[in-house]
């Protein structure tokens, strides 16, 4: 990757602009591609995106274009940023522009709603002739309220090509913004949307005032499926113990910028979902998530009873004082198991 590169960032919500940002003081010449005229207006005349980040006063590095072709001319790079429910949108219509050269990053967290395909796999099918093993996840534990005011935060990029994964901590890496490579693309993705789940419940039992110690429980026995899911799924069992596991989980059932957490805490004031979606007026992952990996614990015959019972009281109308009583009264289990097979996927070839 040269020295200062031009990349370009799919779609202007918080996190694309906080990444646009990280780009930017790393000297690149970022182009912002968006589909709203007003926004790409707003960002080029008066460096701001009130809607998604308020406070924050956008570098000049950073220009915004609605011309998908323009933000991907002669681009090193591409992050894609988009909502997973919006990526196939997306890669289609950047696939045309898209030159062999372009190291590909995405760093959005959750599955394709009706395929459950992870976003790697959403990508490979759109981008064709684009060799699918270099696609690159960022991810890990990074609120973009944060990021944008320069606060210390530390993610991941993953890829099975680490050549590619090396190009994307060379482009991000920054004094406050610090990026760690990881071979495991399923287990960096898996992790990323799984926890969104957990953070919704997280929310939910800060709302409704259970305590620490159901929050402590959440977060350990959330990530034992986590983990139980994403080791079945081909991942490494010890990602789920770095930034894109645990990091990532903490940060999103603890911080009140978690859009999941604070999903789950308008639920326990008794919203209705539609109620609390319309309200938050930004992506809340975790609520096709929950229906996602409800749908691929029984593809893979894995138990996820956190996720089960969230499912149920999303979406059933189960009330959570039963969802946590089903949960407390399940039979006697132990605490460690034994997980799949050792994880093979490694960059052992490519050292
Ligand atoms: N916000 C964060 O701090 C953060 C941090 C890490 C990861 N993420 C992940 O990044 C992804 C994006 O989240 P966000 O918080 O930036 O969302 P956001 O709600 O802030 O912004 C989403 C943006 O996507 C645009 N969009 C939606 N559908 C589109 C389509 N079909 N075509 C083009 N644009 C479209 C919207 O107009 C909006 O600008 C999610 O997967 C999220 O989990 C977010
Ligand atoms: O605000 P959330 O809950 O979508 O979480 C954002 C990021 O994934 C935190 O790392």
């Amino acid at each position: 990757m040269p020295k200062t590169s031009k990349t370009a960032v799919l779609v202007a919500g918080s996190w694309g602009t906080a990444i646009a940002s990280v780009l930017a003081d790393n000297g690149h010449q970022v182009a912002l591609w968006s589909r709203n005229k007003d926004q790409v207006e707003e960002i080029n005349s008066r460096h701001r995106n009130h809607r998604f980040l308020p406070n924050a006063i956008l570098s000049e590095r950073i220009r915004a274009t609605d011309s998908m072709e323009e933000a991907l001319q002669a681009a090193d790079a591409v992050i894609i940023v988009a909502p997973s429910a919006a990526m196939r949108d997306v890669a289609s219509q950047m696939q045309p522009f898209l030159s062999e050269q372009t190291t590909v990053v995405h760093a959005t967290k959750g599955f394709e709603a009706g395929s459950l395909k992870r976003m790697t796999e959403v990508l490979s099918d759109e981008l064709k002739g684009y060799d699918a093993n270099r696609i690159v996840v960022l991810s890990g534990p990074s609120h973009a309220e944060e990021v944008i005011e320069r606060r210390p935060t530390t993610v991941v990029v993953a890829s099975i090509d680490k050549n590619e994964a090396e190009k994307a901590q060379d482009l991000l890496i920054a004094p406050y913004f610090r990026v760690y490579t990881n071979p495991d693309v399923v287990g960096v993705e898996v992790g990323g949307a799984l926890k969104n789940i957990i953070a919704l419940g997280a929310g939910l039992s800060d709302g409704l005032g259970f305590g620490d110690n159901a929050k402590a429980a959440l977060l350990t026995r959330g990530l034992a499926e986590i983990a139980r899911l994403g080791t079945a799924m081909g991942a490494n069992p010890l990602t789920f113990s770095g930034l894109a596991g645990i990091g990532d989980l903490v940060v999103t059932c603890t911080s009140q910028h978690s859009r999941n957490w604070r999903a789950g805490s308008l639920l326990a004031q008794g919203l209705s979902l539609d109620e609390v979606l319309s309200r938050m007026g930004m992506v809340v992952e975790g609520v096709k998530t929950t229906q996602a990996a409800y749908r691929l614990a029984s593809q893979y015959e894995i138990a996820m009873p956190i996720t089960s019972e969230l499912h149920h009281v999303l979406f059933d109308g189960k009330e959570p004082q039963l969802a946590v009583e089903d949960l407390m009264g399940r039979g006697r289990t132990h605490e460690i198991e034994d997980l799949a097979e050792p994880f093979q996927n490694g960059w052992a070839d490519q050292e």
